[in-house]
This record gives C-alpha cells, structure tokens and sequence, in this order.
C-alpha cells in the first residue's frame, strides 16, 4: 500500500519538531517535506504533499492554509487564533476545492479533548463556571484555543439548556481581574515559566465545587492525534473543527 505523503509546515518549532518525527516513524506516512519560516510553499507541490500539517504561528496560517487549499493539499492544522472571520474566508477557499479537507484542531491531545467533552456534559448543571488556561510564556495568544473552544462550548451547553446567567456580585474591578469574557464563560489566561499546556474548568453550585484539570507535560501528548488527523482528513472534504469529529466518543 502507498505511503500518506505528509508534509509539516513550522518544522522547527515546538510542535512541529516532534511532528517531524511523529510522522517519520509512522509506518504508513512519508514525511516529504518540513518547512520552516521563510522557505517556498512551492516546495509541497514539488514534494507531492497530500497532507499538510500547519503548526506555525496565527500570523501565517491563512496564508498557508490559502495555498494549500487553492493546491488540493489537505490541511491538518494546530495553529491558533480562529475567529469567525478567519473561519468564514477558509470555508470560501474550501467552497473553490469541493474535494479538499481540512481539520483544525485547537487541541490534538486526547485528554484535552476529553475535558471539553466533560466540560460540555457538566456546564448546565451548575450555577458557575469558569476555565483557568496555564501555559508556557512563549504562547503568542491568549486566551488558548484551548480555552475560547472550550468557553464556547459551556456557552452553547448551558443556552441549549436554559441556564441562567452566572452569579456575580462584581460592581468594581480592575480591569482583566475577572478574566475575559468567551460568550459570558470567564476565561483565565496564566503564563508561566516551566509550564507547557494545562487547563482546568471550575463549576460550582451550592455546597460542591467540581474541578476538571488536564496537564500536558509534553509536546509527545499531540502526536497520536494529529496522525490520526492526517489519515483521517483526505477522505473528509471541507472544514471539520475539532479533533472530537474524528473520534468515537459515544
Ligand atoms: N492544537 C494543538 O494541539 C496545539 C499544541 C501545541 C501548539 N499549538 C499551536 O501551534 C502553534 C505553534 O506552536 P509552537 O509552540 O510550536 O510555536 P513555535 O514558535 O515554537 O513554532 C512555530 C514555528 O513556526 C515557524 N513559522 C512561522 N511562520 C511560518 C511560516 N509562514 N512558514 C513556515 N514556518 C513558519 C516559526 O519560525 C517557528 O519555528 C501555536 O499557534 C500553538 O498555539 C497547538
Ligand atoms: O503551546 C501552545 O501554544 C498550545 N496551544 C494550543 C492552545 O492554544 O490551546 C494547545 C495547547 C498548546
């Protein structure tokens, strides 16, 4: 059987390093090319990329993502920092290329996954919650994807279900105490030294707290989820938000 011919672009970050090595020791991908700032896009039409994994930076991403579409490469992509606008000019240029896929996933890691997942499940059940993002100092945004994704998500569980608006008595605050508002959830942003990618989603109701806490303690954490995207997204045309899609979660 052929190899999925994979392509990473943002080779030498972070992330991208340890895709770089992720796809290589998969049996059934080849890495045919790993891009770094400033090198050609050409070079993944020249490599035969079917698949690209963008994992670069909010600033280029839509220029990437634009090429690849507008070439017929699938896109796997971990880059942060979608809006609504950034989502509706993807979905034109995936509109021009019925047959191309693209998955964005703010988070590739299971547990991750899985704390939205929870956190979606709980949020109409109790009165109050909120979300704390922790993460390396070097993270160019915040809040996280992470965190605006799961936000969103508590947001739409609890309108769905009818829930009042949170309790809260502030009337004076300095301004950012009370965190930013992601669709009335507030969202916490801290960086820190030493950290990599963690996230907790407080709920509380009267007389209990719940705490739903995820750690990623390393870049590694990423890897089974974004193969798993780039075997999944060529046989997925158009834009699939969120790596839950491609997982069976019942
Ligand atoms: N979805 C996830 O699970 C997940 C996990 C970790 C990081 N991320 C996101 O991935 C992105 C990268 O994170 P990181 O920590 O690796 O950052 P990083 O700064 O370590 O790496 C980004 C790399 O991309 C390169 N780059 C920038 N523009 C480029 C371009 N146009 N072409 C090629 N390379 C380019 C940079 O030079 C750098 O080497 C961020 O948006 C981060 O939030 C997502
Ligand atoms: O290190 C980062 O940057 C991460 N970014 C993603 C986010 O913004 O949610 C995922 C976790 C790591």
């Amino acid at each position: 059987m052929s190899k999925l011919r994979v392509a990473v672009i943002g080779a030498k970050g972070r992330i991208g390093s340890e895709a770089v090595r992720a796809v290589e020791a998969a049996d059934d991908m080849e890495l045919v090319a790993a891009l770094g700032r400033g090198d050609s896009l050409e070079a993944l039409t020249e490599a035969g990329a079917q698949v690209a994994v963008e994992l670069t930076h909010p600033d280029s991403v839509m220029d990437n993502l634009e090429f690849c579409v507008r070439n017929g490469i699938h896109g796997v992509v971990g880059t942060t920092g979608w809006t609504e606008d950034r989502l509706a000019r993807l979905d034109s240029w995936l509109e021009a290329s019925p047959s191309t896929g693209v998955l964005i996933a703010p988070n590739f890691s299971i547990g991750a996954v899985l704390t939205m997942a929870f956190a979606q499940q709980a949020a109409r059940f109790f009165e109050s919650v909120e979300v704390v993002e922790l993460h390396h100092p070097n993270k160019a945004d915040a809040p996280s994807g992470t965190a605006t994704r799961t936000a969103q998500l508590i947001a739409a569980a609890r309108r769905e279900a009818g829930c009042a608006p949170q309790p809260d008595a502030t009337t004076t605050a300095l301004e950012g105490a009370r965190g930013a508002d992601v669709d009335g959830v507030p969202v916490h942003s801290v960086r820190l030294r030493g950290l990599l990618a963690h996230q907790e989603v407080l709920l509380g109701d009267t007389g209990e707290t719940l705490t739903i806490r995820h750690d990623s303690l390393h870049h590694s954490c990423f890897m089974p989820g974004i193969l798993l995207g780039a075997r999944r997204v060529a046989t997925t045309p158009g834009l699939t938000f969120g790596l839950e899609h491609f997982l069976d979660l019942g």
